[in-house]
């Protein structure tokens, strides 16, 4: 993380007897993007909103660069929000909303236009000055909120939901904006999305919060393949978690439950044949028709080029991905298949 930036310090808030932000303490680092992900309900408007000055605190601080912004009201926190619905101005041109922030700052008439077209340009809408915001395309809209933004030249820019009315593609698109963005001016990014997938290819850090607590906060491989529980493991990604025991047979470390028993790589002794949980990600399962675990498949899903086998293991359901690009065999309902377990599960 590069020097702190932004510090949130013990901050609570709450709503009647829910409490939406609990004892959430986080530091920031200049030019981070991070995202807040977690269950619906979980607190992450709450929490950017609060950033933002659109709440306050019941209890904590909040410190920007340096500056306790506390009791500062939205505009003058230099911070920058922007929504998901984008609330533009439809009646004004483009060049009008981008403007409007601008009036309540002392500037000359010629420095606002240069701010302005700076702005414009940075979001790569040059040339859309005089449309209106109707006769754009939802990603443009998308840019002009963020141009709005912008041209405050705001310390942190705190983004709720921003890619979530868009469709995939331009999602897409969307995402490496704003890393060409955050890169290019280095710029404090906050983004709230429902998409964990998003998150893991955007984020510099992740935080999980579940229920105003942080579960987590990681770089995406951290929160990927090493969760800190099964909370986190379930909710970023497809998991499989067992219960089971590790056992030492002759120079071997096995993992033993019911279902399943195989070799690991397990150097934690202290911890041997008590119950212990693991966490092993679909995609690393190979199918492999020799390995001593067999059991049928249950189940079949396509999702994208990833064919998802749900196998079962003696009651137990284990979940399988194989991608279509090497898959030599297809599976169906009922098959008989091989599954081969990596000898590093996570260990949760
Ligand atoms: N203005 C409010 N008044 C009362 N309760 C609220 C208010 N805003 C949020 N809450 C409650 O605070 C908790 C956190 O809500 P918040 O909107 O921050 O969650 P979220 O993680 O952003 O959810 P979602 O993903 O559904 O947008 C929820 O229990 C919610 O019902």
């Amino acid at each position: 993380m590069a020097e702190e930036f932004l510090n949130l310090e013990h901050l609570f808030k709450y709503f009647g007897n829910v409490t939406a932000v609990d004892d959430i303490s986080v530091q920031i680092g200049k030019g981070e993007l991070v995202s807040f992900i977690g269950p619906s309900g979980c607190g992450k408007t709450t929490l950017l909103r609060t950033i933002g000055g659109f709440h306050r605190q019941d209890a904590g601080d909040i410190v920007l660069d340096g500056q306790n912004v506390d009791h500062l009201p939205p505009e003058r926190r230099s911070t920058g929000m922007v929504f998901q619905n984008y609330a533009l101005f439809p009646h004004m041109t483009v060049y009008r909303n981008v403007e409007y922030g601008l009036k309540i700052q002392k500037l000359s008439k010629s420095e606002r236009e240069e701010r302005i077209q700076q702005a414009l340009s940075q979001v790569q809408l040059e040339n859309y000055d005089n449309r209106k915001p109707s006769e754009l395309s939802g990603g443009q809209q998308q840019r002009v909120a963020i141009a709005r933004c912008l041209v405050l030249q705001p310390k942190v820019l705190l983004l709720d939901e921003p890619l979530s009315n868009l469709d995939a593609k331009l999602r897409m698109t969307m995402r490496e904006e704003i890393r060409r963005l955050k890169d290019e001016l280095n710029l404090t990014v906050i983004f709230v999305t429902h998409d964990q997938e998003e998150a893991l290819s955007i984020s510099d850090r992740i935080i999980v919060l579940n229920e105003g607590v942080i579960q987590q906060l990681g770089n995406p491989d951290e929160i990927y393949n090493h969760p800190v529980n099964p909370f986190v493991a379930n909710f970023v990604g497809q998991s499989n978690i067992l219960e089971g025991i590790t056992e030492e047979e002759g120079p071997k470390t096995l993992f033993k439950n019911d279902a399943l028993e195989f070799e690991i790589t397990d150097n934690n002794s202290q911890q041997r044949d008590n119950k212990r949980k693991i966490m092993i990600r679909p995609e690393r399962i190979i199918i492999n028709e020799d390995s001593a675990i067999q059991g049928n498949v249950s189940k079949v899903v396509y999702n994208g080029n990833v064919i998802r086998y749900f196998v079962d293991l003696n009651g137990t359901e284990i979940l399988v991905d194989q991608f279509n690009i090497d898959s030599s065999r297809h599976y169906h309902k009922g098959d008989h298949i091989g599954l081969e377990m990596p000898k590093d599960p996570h260990f949760l």
